[in-house]
């Protein structure tokens, strides 16, 4: 031993906010600006609910109501995706921890691979404006990135800007009826977890109303702050 305590770890961060408020483009931003690996259990939840998997057939009546799938299916999908050799570069988790449960889960997975979280990033915005974001929303079939009929439309239009891709999707839970039921949840479930970090001194929050860049900016600046 050469007394040195800990190794040094690769940063964790989680993103919350409710739906809508830009997790998964602010993720893929945060990927590449920091060699981060974007963790969304939406998309994992959606692969598997395509692919026909147990936990996708379980789980696919829940998501189409706009409720929470099961911590235990949840928990075990992220679990899994944890242990592969590209997360060892550091992890950004959008979508999870979504229930205290969950968030309790996750401290049990980073300690047992003796990780720590390194903050929790709080996109803070006015949620009754969340249900016209989401009515907006699109993304490229072929790689995910995501646009927004106003905010951010592709620079070539019917062109993906990131893979050239010509097709593009909406979400089936981006309908309005959905859209009310995931903001209850994540009101009921959710929201409580801002004070569950904040005890661990590790909730950072950002004002998520400003424009894509702007946000992206302020939050570059925390997580460089936060990784130091
Ligand atoms: N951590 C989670 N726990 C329970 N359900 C989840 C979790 N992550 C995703 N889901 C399910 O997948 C749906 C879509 O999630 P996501 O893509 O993160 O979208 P959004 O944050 O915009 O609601 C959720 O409404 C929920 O049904």
């Amino acid at each position: 031993m050469d007394g040195s305590k800990t190794p040094a770890t690769a940063p964790v961060l989680i993103l919350l906010g409710p739906p809508g408020a830009g997790k998964g483009t602010q993720a893929r931003k945060l990927e590449q600006a920091f060699g981060l690996v974007q963790l969304s259990t939406g998309d994992m939840l959606r692969a598997a609910v395509a692919e026909g998997t147990e936990a996708g057939r379980e789980a696919a009546a829940v998501m189409a109501a706009g409720g929470l799938v099961s911590d235990g299916i949840v928990t075990a999908i992220l679990a899994e995706r944890l242990d592969a050799p590209d997360c060892a570069q550091g992890v950004i988790l959008d979508g999870f921890p979504r229930t205290r449960a969950q968030a309790e889960a996750l401290d049990a997975l980073l300690a047992a691979r003796e990780q720590r979280l390194t903050a929790a990033l709080s996109l803070e915005v006015d949620d009754a404006a969340m249900v016209d974001r989401i009515a907006g929303r699109f993304a490229c079939a072929a790689c995910g990135e995501g646009y927004h009929d106003t905010a951010k439309r592709p620079r070539r239009e019917g062109l993906c800007d990131r893979c050239e891709g010509t097709e593009f999707t909406r979400r089936a839970d981006d309908r309005a009826e959905t859209v009310s039921a995931r903001l209850a949840a994540y009101r009921r479930e959710t929201a409580p977890l801002a004070a569950y970090y904040a005890a661990q001194g590790a909730l950072r929050r950002v004002d998520a109303m400003n424009s894509i860049d702007t946000v992206a900016a302020e939050l570059a600046a925390v997580v460089t702050r936060a990784t130091a």
